[in-house]
């Protein structure tokens, strides 16, 4: 799906990516590890085209096509081919309705006829029954389901989540690992997911990728994660 190789990335002077790899095999959720500030949203941004990488390449692999290199294509470039986003934090339209909003995130990579696709109904039947309130009257878990949906709109094929267990604090972790799971069972996505509860990451994990100050450390499956390598993480 993503072949990602010898990446480096700077902010200004600061190297804060080195030479990483990183490979996402369709159909699969693959769980970036690290400490704070290790470099998992700079790897993320960097895929999704809002940040710039120095060096490397990144090869997306579209079924029957050759692989097509991200790196001069704009971010909505990217979105269009199938990539989408949920960055920390929630960000709403909230003077908007919840159909609004997500119109609005379905048209920036999707000019057909305005329509909500099946999946948001079949994943948030809640959200989807209240579509026509504005978004700043949901309760706080229905407008972290929004902000999950919208990464969801526009269906796509590698879907990048930046630690959304701390950024949904209202959503348990049973249900995150559920919807995780359905995404990549039932509808066939390939995840790649930025996580820090390792309760989590075994839930929903096929494969891990660790880095460390911003180098690749150890990678494989969850069964290989070595405890001593993550005392810094949540339990
Ligand atoms: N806009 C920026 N300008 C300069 N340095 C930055 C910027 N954003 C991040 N950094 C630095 O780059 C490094 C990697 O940050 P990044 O946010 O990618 O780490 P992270 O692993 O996602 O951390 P966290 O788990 O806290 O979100 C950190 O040292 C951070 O301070």
């Amino acid at each position: 799906m993503l072949s990602v190789r010898a990446v480096n990335q700077f902010y200004g002077e600061r190297h804060v990516l080195w030479n990483v790899d990183l490979e996402l095999a369709p159909g699969e959720c693959t769980c970036l590890l690290g400490e704070p500030g290790a470099g998992k949203t700079t790897l993320a941004n960097c895929i999704t085209g809002h940040l710039p990488v120095q060096s490397g390449t990144l090869l997306w692999h579209a079924p029957g096509g050759p692989p097509e290199d991200l790196r001069n294509m704009s971010v909505a470039r990217r979105a269009a081919l199938g990539i989408g986003y949920l960055p920390q934090g929630r960000r709403l339209f909230t003077q908007l309705s919840v159909e609004e909003n997500l119109h609005i995130a379905h048209r920036a990579v999707n000019t057909a006829p305005r329509a909500i696709p099946p999946l948001i109904d079949t994943l948030f039947p809640a959200l989807y029954a209240i579509r026509h309130l504005r978004a700043s009257a949901l309760p706080g878990v229905l407008q972290q389901q929004l902000s999950l949906a919208l990464a969801l709109v526009t269906a796509p094929r590698l879907l990048i989540l930046d630690e959304p267990l701390s950024a949904h604090p209202q959503t348990p972790l049973e249900e995150m690992a559920l919807l995780v799971k359905r995404l990549v069972q039932e509808f066939g996505m390939t995840i790649l997911m930025a996580e820090c509860s390792l309760s989590f990451i075994r839930k929903v994990a096929d494969r891990f990728c660790l880095l460390h100050r911003g180098r690749n450390l150890a990678q494989g499956r969850p069964g290989q994660l070595d405890e001593r390598l993550l005392g810094w993480m949540a339990p």
